[in-house]
């Protein structure tokens, strides 16, 4: 135990905050890792990537995964780096066994073998998407609400498909996977109709829901959107439709960071949701202007969430995941960056002199309350994330960096 730590045990300590119990707490709780950092999203079924509907990379920084070794070998090396658990967060396009045979609806966990192996032996959870983009039947940009009810049926047994996977995947990993359902389906341009596209949702989401999927292997969630690029007037899937949607049929909502005006107050929502639905899945991620996706910073928006979660008493209703893409740097670094920071955020969460603060609150005390919030800030927590990353065997801040441009020099430099 490092003396900075002691230090920073006794300190903490004084306000009431037992540092081993939070390093416990975040040692216990895995952050899954998004497949589709690595590649821009492109998946393996053609080599030409592009994921379309509202999911757009940007940059062409080179190094990029093209395969399930590149990709695997390259969330193994992301792996060394970041401190405590992970899980894997799997899109349906990233099949890997046979799976060229099988359009998205028909895929099973067997054409996932190879993900099945390579998680069992990390000892790591997975997690699952139905993949409603970037496909032919979903080139006029609407899936579950298109309104020709072939396609719309396409994506019905495609997301009944993938909570099967992620049940297959529950079960042989044991450790229940989430399955979200995103959709990209909107209009860029103002609709004269919102209400035929959501009530063709809902059904299509009833539809998909039918069908029985041991919950002891698969947990759902849904995943809301106020806009994309392409989709600026009009989604679907919006807030409040899935909002109501999850409530009414007590399933996961997933709360992606992003996907929010750029002021709404994310962290407000948790406490809200957890009295309404039975999990909450977060896409950690960082709204830019126009864009969702940009690499999770330790930022106040970031660090309000996850001290949410935290404090919720609720933990073990809340997975979290990590949703970005950015090509225009080191995919590894964006990685590391990213889950490193959304690491950081919880464990400071987790320090906050809570009983305090709730003490003088209660009191009535606002002024105290204020005071405590601003002098804890200055809390050595950087001393408790140090000596996480040592007990984990996982190099400090300022000291990671290298091992990425070696790894860029060795092995991403040779992708051409
Ligand atoms: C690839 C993901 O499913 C996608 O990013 C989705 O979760 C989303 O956030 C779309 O904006
Ligand atoms: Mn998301």
């Amino acid at each position: 135990m490092s003396t900075a730590y002691q230090s920073a045990k006794e300190q903490f300590a004084v306000w009431g905050v037992d540092t081993e119990a939070a390093l416990a707490t975040l040692a216990a709780t895995p952050v899954s890792l998004h497949c589709w950092q690595g590649d821009d999203v492109d998946g393996f079924e053609n080599a030409s990537g592009n994921a379309g509907s509202g999911c757009v990379a940007t940059g062409n920084y080179p190094g990029k995964a093209r395969n399930f070794a590149e990709l695997t070998a390259d969330l193994d090396q992301v792996a060394k780096l970041i401190p405590g658990p992970l899980r894997l967060n799997l899109h349906a396009n990233y099949a890997t066994d046979n799976a060229a045979k099988a359009d998205r609806d028909a895929l099973t966990i067997e054409h996932f073998a190879s993900w099945v192996d390579w998680a069992k032996q990390r000892g790591w959870g997975v997690d699952f998407n139905p993949t409603c983009f970037g496909h032919r039947h979903a080139a006029d940009g609407f899936t579950l609400s298109n309104k020709d009810a072939g396609v719309r049926r396409f994506w019905i047994d495609h997301c009944i498909a993938s909570r099967r996977i992620g049940a297959g995947f529950g079960a042989a990993l044991g450790k229940p996977a989430v399955t979200n359902i995103w959709i990209p389906d909107g209009y860029k341009d103002t609709p004269a109709d919102r209400f035929a596209p959501r009530a063709r949702l809902q059904e299509s989401l009833d539809a998909v829901f039918a069908a029985k999927v041991n919950p002891a292997h698969n947990l759902d969630a849904v995943e809301s959107k106020l806009f994309g690029i392409g989709v600026e007037s009009y989604t679907t899937g919006s807030h409040e439709f899935y909002l109501g949607y999850a409530v009414k049929n007590q399933i996961g909502y997933c709360l992606d960071a992003g996907h929010f005006h750029p002021t709404e107050n994310i962290a407000d929502k948790i406490s809200s949701l957890l009295l309404f639905v039975p999990h909450i899945l977060f896409h950690v991620s960082r709204g830019v202007r126009w864009d969702s996706d940009h690499v999770v910073a330790l930022d106040d928006a970031t660090k309000d969430m996850l001290a949410e979660v935290a404090q919720s008493g609720a933990m073990d209703r809340i997975a979290i995941g990590m949703d970005f893409f950015d090509a225009s740097i080191n995919r590894i670094a964006a990685w590391i960056i990213g889950a490193r920071n959304t690491k950081k955020a919880l464990l400071m969460g987790l320090l906050q002199p809570r009983t305090k603060l709730v003490a003088v609150e209660t009191a009535g005390d606002l002024a105290s309350r204020l005071a405590l919030q601003e002098d804890a800030k200055s809390l050595p927590w950087g001393a408790v994330w140090a000596e996480f990353c040592v007990r984990n065997n996982t190099a400090p801040d300022g000291s990671w960096l290298p091992a990425v441009k070696a790894y860029e020099r060795d092995v991403l430099s040779a992708r051409k």
